[in-house]
């Protein structure tokens, strides 16, 4: 893991990716993306669905070719990084062998890259080693995501990309595997990763690009973004009673609005549950109200 300084891990410019429909109708997933990253950052990708991340990462790794602009992955093309094992990527997608154990599936893939040695340090590293004797398709979710991370890190990449690698995971998984990642990431090879939960870019990463309609909007600390788009959230609970399986009383609602007017408290609502406060509302005791203020 070692790399001139003065060459970025990643360099694209003018990056631009249309998609066309069957029905003739065309997406422009990724629309003028400029983008630089260090050796030894950990950036966060982070948008809603449809944001254009999973397309931007498919460039980086040169899986998709862009209809215009440049990729350079440490001076060179993406391909070129892939086959020389300097970039590697932990994916949506992607198949693991169902009936191979954790072992058998990471030896397989050491032998493909030649580097037989390295398979007991990733399976530690993915914290894999208590599990290498289980079947692939006795893994949970959150295990299999860590074999995907654990084959990943074969070639001793200088640059690891994971696309919401998360996803689907219950919170114990999520808390396990960042645990794995922090502790990789802690001897300073380059992270860039796709999310959805601004939780994750919050904890894990320092940079964060903030993509929207397949552009970047913000480029920043993670901090910085946070406190130009996160505002603050007032979180309360509601009397049990005014809570139905349905949604909160929209009666009560409106009278907490009359209440809070004369506070000079505006736009209150009931927001979507995030994952976080979705978990915190169903292992508490009854339900939770968020009260959002400032602009999101
Ligand atoms: N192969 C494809 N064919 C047609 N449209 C596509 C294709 N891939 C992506 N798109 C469209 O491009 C846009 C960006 O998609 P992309 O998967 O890059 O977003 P994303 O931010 O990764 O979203 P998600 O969080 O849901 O994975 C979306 O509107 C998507 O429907």
């Amino acid at each position: 893991m070692t790399s001139p300084a003065a060459v970025p891990a990643i360099r694209a410019r003018g990056l631009r990716k249309t998609f066309r429909s069957t029905d003739g109708s065309s997406v422009v997933a990724v629309d003028d993306v400029d983008l630089t990253i260090e050796p030894g950052e950990i950036v966060a990708f982070l948008g809603p669905n449809g944001a254009g991340k999973t397309t931007t990462v498919d460039m980086l790794l040169g899986l998709t070719r862009p209809d215009a602009g440049t990729v350079e992955v440490y001076g060179d093309s993406p391909r070129r990084a892939v086959e020389a094992g300097r970039i590697s990527a932990v994916m949506q997608t992607g198949g693991l062998l169902p009936d191979f154990t954790v072992r058998e599936t990471v030896v397989a893939i050491a032998a493909l890259h030649g580097r037989p040695d390295r398979v007991d340090a990733v399976l530690e590293r993915a914290d894999l080693t208590a599990l290498a004797g289980r079947r692939v398709q006795a893994c949970s979710g959150g295990e299999q995501q860590r074999l995907k991370f654990a084959l990943a890190l074969v070639p001793d990449p200088d640059l690891i990309v994971l696309d919401e690698p998360t996803t689907g995971m219950d919170v114990a998984s999520r808390q396990a595997f960042w645990a794995a990642m922090r502790a990789d990431a802690a001897e300073g090879r380059t992270v860039v990763f796709a999310t959805h939960y601004l939780a994750e870019a919050d904890e894990f990463a320092a940079r964060t690009v903030l993509m929207a309609h397949g552009r970047i909007v913000h480029d920043a600390a993670t901090a910085d973004v946070r406190a130009a788009y996160g505002g603050r959230t007032l979180t309360f609970r509601p009397p049990p009673d005014v809570v139905h399986t349905d949604g909160i009383d929209p009666a009560w609602l409106a009278s907490v609005g009359r209440a809070l007017a004369p506070l000079g408290v505006g736009d209150v609502e009931v927001s979507m549950a995030s994952l976080e406060s979705a978990f915190l509302a169903l292992t508490a005791d009854d339900g939770v109200l968020e009260a959002a203020g400032g602009h999101r």
